[in-house]
C-alpha cells in the first residue's frame, strides 16, 4: 500500500511529507521535484509570500544516490519566512508576554470553525496548518508518484480552463502532449494565449478592485493503461479516490470527470462512447466524454479531470466578521494575499492525480521493486493483448 502523510504550519519552520510504499530501484532526482515545487509558485495573480519563499526539497530518508530502497521517503521543505515568525512560531521556547493572538476570524477560511472544534482561542493555531502552503508538501509528493509513473510511461499535464467568467479555448489530450511547453511557460497556464491576457487583465483588474478570482483547470494523464482502479468496492473506485484528492486541495469545491457537469443536460445519445477495435491497437473509444474511466475503472482513453476553484477568500476589500473576545463586529483587514492562484492550484492539481493514479498503478502491478512491476506489467499488457 502506499500511503503519505504532510505536517507543518505555513509560517513555522518546515513543511514535511512521508511517503511509504515507493516500490525499490526508481530513480527520484531531487531536482525534478524542485522543478515542480518552482512550477506551483510561479502562476499569475500570487501576493507576497511567493517573493520570500524559494521552495526546495530536501530528501532525508529512502534514498541512496538518488534511487529508492523501499523504504519510506522523508521529505522537508524549509519556509524561508519562518525567520520573521520565530517570535509567534517557534515550536520550543516560552510563548512571549504579549502574544497578540489572532481573534478576528477571517471569512472563507478554517478561522472560526476550527477555533471552536478544537478549542482554540488564538486562530493563529487553525490558520497556520489550514493554509494553502501545505500544497507545497503534496506538490513535491506528487512530484516522486510523477517520476513513478514516468519509468511507466505515463505522463500528468494541466491547463487553466477559466478565470472568473473569462473561459478559454483548452487543447485536446494529445495537442497538450505536443504543445505542453508553450501551456507551461504561459503565466497563467493556458494555452489559448488571446484568453490569456484576457484573464491577466481580469487579476489585475481584481487586484485593484481589492477582490479576487476563482476559476476551472483541468489535468490530464496520458499513457494510463487499462484497468487502473476497481468497479468491486466503493473506496477501490478511481473515479471517487481522483475527486475526492482534488476536492482535498484548499479552496476546491467542484470536480468532473469527462463531459462531468454537461453529461447531465445531454441525450445519453451524445454522452457514452462508442467502443471500436483495430488489430494492434485493440480496442479503444470512438469519443473520451467518460474521461477515460469507466465503472472506476480506467479504459486506457486519456484520464481528463477539472476542478472548479472558489475565488481566495482573503479580501483586500473588507468582508465582515466578529470578534471572539467580545463578538463586537468588524471588518477583516488584509496585509498580503494572492489575488488569484488557480494555475499554481492546476500544479497542486497535477500533483494529487499523480499520486493517485501511482497509488492505483501500484495496486495493480504489485511487486516490491520497479523491476517486478514492469515485468508484471508487460505480462498484463500480453495478457490483454490476447483478448
Ligand atoms: C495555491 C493556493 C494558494 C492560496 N492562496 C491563498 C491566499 O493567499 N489567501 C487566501 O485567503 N486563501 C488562499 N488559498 C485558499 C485558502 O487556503 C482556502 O480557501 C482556505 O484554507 C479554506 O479552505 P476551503 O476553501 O477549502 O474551504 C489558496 C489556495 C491554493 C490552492
Ligand atoms: C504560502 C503559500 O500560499 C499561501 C496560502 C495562503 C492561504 O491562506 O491559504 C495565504 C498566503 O500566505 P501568507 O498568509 O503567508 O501570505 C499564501 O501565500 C504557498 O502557496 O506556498
Amino acid at each position: 500500500m502506499m500511503r503519505f502523510l504532510t505536517a507543518g504550519e505555513s509560517h513555522g519552520p518546515a513543511l514535511c511529507a512521508i511517503v511509504e510504499g515507493l516500490p525499490a530501484n526508481l530513480r527520484v532526482d531531487p531536482a525534478a521535484v524542485n522543478r515542480e515545487l518552482a512550477r506551483r509558485q510561479q502562476g499569475y495573480g500570487r501576493g507576497g509570500r511567493m517573493k520570500i519563499e524559494k521552495d526546495r526539497v530536501e530528501v532525508l530518508t529512502g534514498l541512496r544516490f538518488k534511487r529508492t530502497l523501499g523504504s519510506p521517503l522523508t521529505l522537508r521543505i524549509n519556509n524561508r519566512d519562518f525567520e520573521n515568525w520565530t517570535g509567534k512560531m517557534a515550536p520550543d521556547g516560552e510563548a512571549p508576554e504579549e502574544l497578540d493572538a489572532v481573534t478576528r476570524p477571517r471569512p472563507g477560511h478554517a478561522d472560526l470553525a476550527g477555533a471552536q472544534k478544537y478549542n482554540l482561542a488564538d486562530v493563529r493555531d487553525v490558520l497556520e496548518r489550514a493554509s494553502a502552503r501545505e500544497t507545497a508538501a503534496r506538490v513535491a509528493v506528487g512530484a516522486v508518484a510523477k517520476e513513478m509513473l514516468a519509468a511507466f510511461g505515463i505522463s500528468v499535464y494541466s491547463q487553466v480552463v477559466s478565470i472568473g467568467e473569462i473561459a478559454a479555448d483548452t487543447l485536446s489530450p494529445d495537442e497538450l502532449v505536443i504543445q505542453y511547453e508553450k501551456v507551461e511557460n504561459s503565466p497563467v497556464r493556458s494555452a489559448d494565449l488571446v484568453a490569456e491576457e484576457k484573464m491577466k487583465t481580469r487579476i489585475d483588474r481584481a487586484k485593484a478592485d481589492g477582490d479576487s478570482l476563482g476559476g476551472v483547470f483541468e489535468v490530464v494523464v496520458q499513457g494510463v493503461p487499462v484497468g487502473l482502479g476497481s468497479h468491486v468496492q466503493w473506496d477501490k473506485k478511481l473515479d471517487g479516490r481522483l475527486a475526492g484528492a482534488l476536492m482535498s486541495i484548499q479552496a476546491i469545491k467542484g470536480v468532473e470527470i469527462g463531459a462531468g457537469f454537461a453529461a447531465a443536460v445531454r441525450p445519453g445519445s451524445l454522452v457514452h462512447d462508442e467502443i471500436g477495435y483495430e488489430d494492434g491497437r485493440g480496442y479503444f473509444r470512438l469519443t473520451n466524454r467518460a474521461g477515460g474511466l469507466e465503472g472506476g475503472i480506467t479504459n486506457g482513453e486519456p484520464l481528463m479531470v477539472r476542478a472548479a476553484m472558489k475565488p481566495i477568500p482573503t479580501l483586500y476589500k473588507p468582508l465582515r466578521s466578529v470578534d471572539m473576545t467580545d463578538h463586537a463586529p468588524f471588518e477583516a483587514a488584509v496585509e498580503r494575499s494572492d489575488a488569484c492562484a488557480v494555475p499554481a492550484a492546476a500544479i497542486v492539481g497535477e500533483a494529487v492525480v499523480a499520486w493517485e493514479v501511482a497509488v492505483a498503478l501500484r495496486e495493480k502491478l504489485g511487486g516490491d521493486s520497479t523491476e517486478e512491476m514492469k515485468a508484471n506489467l508487460e505480462n498484463y499488457l500480453e495478457l490483454l493483448a490476447r483478448r
